[in-house]
């Protein structure tokens, strides 16, 4: 029999073998605390540099071939327990008709940002997901089949607020001024926006799920820049609204898939988090395990939180910092992984030393019960 890649289709999956980061998800016991790193793939890995190297990086995420072999490389070194499929936030944006370049040493640039409210009008507001975003789907796909049953794949999107910032920012902001200014200044062309890329987000989730996704991670990466209110007007309700879409659709075709929500820099929302419809609330550093696990009162999955700079310290250093971070979250309903993404300066040692302190650590704790 030959197979051809491309023509694999999202079905006669391999079987789960590892499923210790699913059963996580939904608070069920496991073996050991799961774990994995955002951004686990990616530039610390020398192996990802050279896969890259002279290569633009939107026409890498628009190679399924590419996406699986990077996806993959993290999990050939290290044992974490889920991958999460290469792409990025910003195909989103692309799909509905703007320009985005990967700009060495700056990041992705949109040449032309959205300026006024005039601006939605260049949008395409009835995207064609399947057709535009297919090549994601054709990732995960292969991916699924490449993957051997070893762990479950995630799939991600950004959320409605975080993307709306890149579009009319341009790029990263440390202030998100330009953005903000249009909460305050265009309150409805603001939710017009928002809730335009709540719909194609709800579309292109049910997609990663038909072509093989088994957790969905969406990503609220600029919740930092908003207060309470604005984060109760112009982040939440579009969270909830992807989430409980996601659901129904999927509950129809009796298929249930666990969703996290990360909202970096968000603590300030994190009640309002738990109650979200999400099974999984995703944490940056700067809460504390312990007061995490009391505001959310059992009512979700926690994962997180360590400093991703706490993985320059030496190895027993972090081995220490683990220990805590276990002890504070406890082993149940718990998946282990940083506040944020890997940096690409990480010595990989170091990253291994991680996920071999949360597996052996939690192993410890949960043979005392
Ligand atoms: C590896 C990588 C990615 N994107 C970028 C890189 C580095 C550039 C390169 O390799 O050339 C550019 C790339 N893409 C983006 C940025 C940030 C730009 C900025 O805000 O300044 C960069 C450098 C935008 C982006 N992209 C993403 C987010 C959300 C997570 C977060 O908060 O970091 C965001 C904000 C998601 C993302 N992006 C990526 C993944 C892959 C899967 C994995 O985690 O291993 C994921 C989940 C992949």
């Amino acid at each position: 029999l030959i197979f051809c890649d491309h023509l694999l289709l999202p079905k006669d999956f391999p079987k789960l073998k590892n499923d210790a980061f699913l059963l996580a998800c939904r608070g069920q016991e496991t073996p050991h605390v799961p774990v994995w790193c955002m951004r686990q793939a990616g530039r610390y890995l020398p192996e990802f540099r050279e896969s890259r190297a002279g290569k633009d990086f939107f026409a890498t995420c628009r190679s399924p071939a590419a996406c699986c072999e990077l996806t993959l490389q993290p999990l050939r070194r290290f044992p974490f327990d889920a991958a999460i499929i290469f792409s990025d936030i910003l195909v989103i944006p692309q799909a509905m008709g703007m320009d985005v370049q990967m700009v060495a040493g700056k990041g992705p640039t949109f040449p032309e940002p959205l300026k006024e409210p005039e601006d939605l009008l260049l949008l395409q507001s009835k995207v064609d997901v399947n057709k535009e975003l297919d090549y994601v789907f054709k990732a995960i796909t292969l991916t699924r089949h490449k993957l051997e049953g070893k762990v479950p794949l995630i799939g991600f999107t950004g959320a409605p607020w975080t993307l709306m910032a890149y579009m009319i920012e341009g790029g990263g902001s440390t202030t998100q001024s330009k953005a903000k200014r249009w909460l305050y200044r265009h309150p409805e062309a603001s939710h017009q926006l928002l809730k335009m890329l709540t719909d194609i987000i709800v579309e292109y989730l049910l997609g990663q799920v038909a072509a093989g996704a088994q957790a969905l991670q969406v990503f609220e990466s600029h919740a930092g820049c908003l207060g309470p209110a604005e984060f109760q007007e112009f982040s939440l309700p579009y969270l909830r609204d992807i989430a409980r879409k996601v659901k129904d659709q999927l509950k129809e075709s009796g298929q249930d898939v666990p969703m996290i929500v990360f909202a970096k820099d968000g603590h300030y929302g994190l009640e309002d988090l738990s109650q979200s419809h999400y099974e999984v609330v995703g944490l940056d550093w700067t809460i504390d395990p312990r007061s995490a696990r009391e505001r959310t009162g059992g009512k979700v999955s926690l994962q997180g939180n360590m400093d991703p700079c706490a993985l320059y310290a030496p190895k027993e250093r972090i081995y220490e910092i683990v220990k805590k971070m276990l002890e504070g979250f406890g082993t149940r309903g718990y998946i282990a992984n940083l506040g944020h993404g890997l940096y690409p300066d990480m010595d990989p040692e170091n990253v291994g030393a991680f996920v071999e302190a949360v597996h052996a650590h939690s192993r410890h704790l949960l043979n005392l019960k």
